[in-house]
C-alpha cells in the first residue's frame, strides 16, 4: 500500500517503522515544517491516509483525505466534538473513515475487560469508581481520549454516575478521571473500583508505542479497500 502520513511526530515515525516492515510505502510525510505537501493533489498519491497531528489540527486534515478520496485512518485525540461533521462529510463523499483513541490490540482488549467490569459493578452502589490515566509531558489534551472511551463505556452501564469529570469531585454523581503528565510515559490507564471492604483495580501500560502503530497499520490495511465508516473493533474482529 502507498500510505501518506500527516504528522510525522512520536506517532508517524513509530507507524513509518512498522508500515516498512510489512512492506508498506510511505507517499508523504507532513508536518508543521512541510505543510504546503499537506495538498489534496499530493494526498491523492497514496492509497491510504493515517492522521496523528493532533488536536486542533486533526479535523482540517481528515476532511482533506475525504476531498482527496483516500480512505483515512486517524489517532488524534482532543477533537471529537467534530466526529459527527466528519462522519456526514464521509457519508457525503462516500468515503472511508475509521477512528479510534487507541489502536493498540491490549487497549481494545482492555476496552472489553472494562466494559463487562462496569457491567458486573452496576448493581454494586457500595463501589465507587475512578480512572487515572498517566502520561508524557508533551501531550496536549487531558483528559486523554483513551480515557474519555473508558469514562462513556462505564457511564453506559453504571447509571449512578451521570457524567465524567477532569477533577477530583466529592459528587458521586460525577465519574473522576485523573491525569497525570510525567516522562517518560507512552500511556497508562486505571480502572478503580473502591468500597470500604476492598478494592479492584485494572490496568493497561503502554510499554512503547508499538502497540498503537501496529493497530494503526492493520486499520489502514483493513480499510483501504472498503467504503463507509468504522471501527477498530471491527478490524480486530471482536
Ligand atoms: N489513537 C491512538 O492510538 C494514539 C493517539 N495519539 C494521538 O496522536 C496525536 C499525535 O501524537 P504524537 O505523534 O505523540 O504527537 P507529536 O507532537 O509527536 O507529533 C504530531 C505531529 O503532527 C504534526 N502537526 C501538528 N500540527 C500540524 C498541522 N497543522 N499540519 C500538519 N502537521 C501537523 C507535527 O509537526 P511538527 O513535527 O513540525 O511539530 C508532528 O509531526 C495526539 O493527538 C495523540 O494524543 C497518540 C498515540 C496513540
Ligand atoms: O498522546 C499520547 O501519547 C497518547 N494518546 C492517546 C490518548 O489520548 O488516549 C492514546 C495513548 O494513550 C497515547
Amino acid at each position: 500500500m502507498k500510505i501518506a502520513l500527516i504528522g510525522y511526530g512520536k506517532m508517524g515515525k513509530a507507524i513509518e517503522e512498522i508500515a516498512v516492515s510489512r512492506g508498506h510505502k510511505i507517499v508523504l510525510k507532513v508536518s508543521i515544517e512541510n505543510q504546503q505537501d499537506n495538498t489534496v493533489a499530493r494526498i491523492k498519491e497514496a492509497d491510504v491516509a493515517i492522521e496523528f497531528t493532533g488536536p486542533e489540527s486533526a479535523y482540517d486534515n481528515i476532511i482533506r483525505c475525504l476531498e482527496a478520496g483516500v480512505p483515512v485512518v486517524s489517532g488524534s485525540t482532543g477533537w471529537l466534538s467534530r466526529l459527527e461533521e466528519v462522519k456526514e462529510e464521509c457519508r457525503k463523499r462516500n468515503g472511508s473513515f475509521l477512528y479510534a483513541s487507541n489502536f493498540s490490540v491490549g487497549v481494545n482488549l482492555f476496552f472489553e475487560v472494562n466494559k463487562r467490569l462496569a457491567a458486573l459493578m452496576a448493581p454494586r452502589p457500595e463501589y465507587d469508581v475512578q480512572i487515572i490515566e498517566t502520561h508524557h509531558t508533551e501531550k496536549k489534551d487531558s483528559p486523554s481520549g483513551t480515557a474519555i472511551t473508558l469514562a462513556e463505556q462505564i457511564l453506559e452501564k453504571i447509571s449512578r454516575k451521570k457524567e465524567w469529570v477532569n477533577h477530583i469531585s466529592d459528587n458521586l454523581d460525577e465519574l473522576e478521571i485523573l491525569s497525570e503528565r510525567i516522562d517518560p510515559a507512552p500511556g497508562t490507564h486505571t480502572i478503580e473500583y473502591s468500597s470500604p471492604i476492598d478494592t479492584i483495580t485494572i490496568t493497561h501500560t503502554a510499554h512503547n508505542r508499538r502497540g498503537f502503530a501496529t493497530g494503526a497499520v492493520l486499520a489502514a490495511e483493513f480499510i483501504v479497500d472498503k467504503k463507509g465508516i468504522y471501527q477498530m473493533s471491527e478490524v480486530l474482529g471482536f
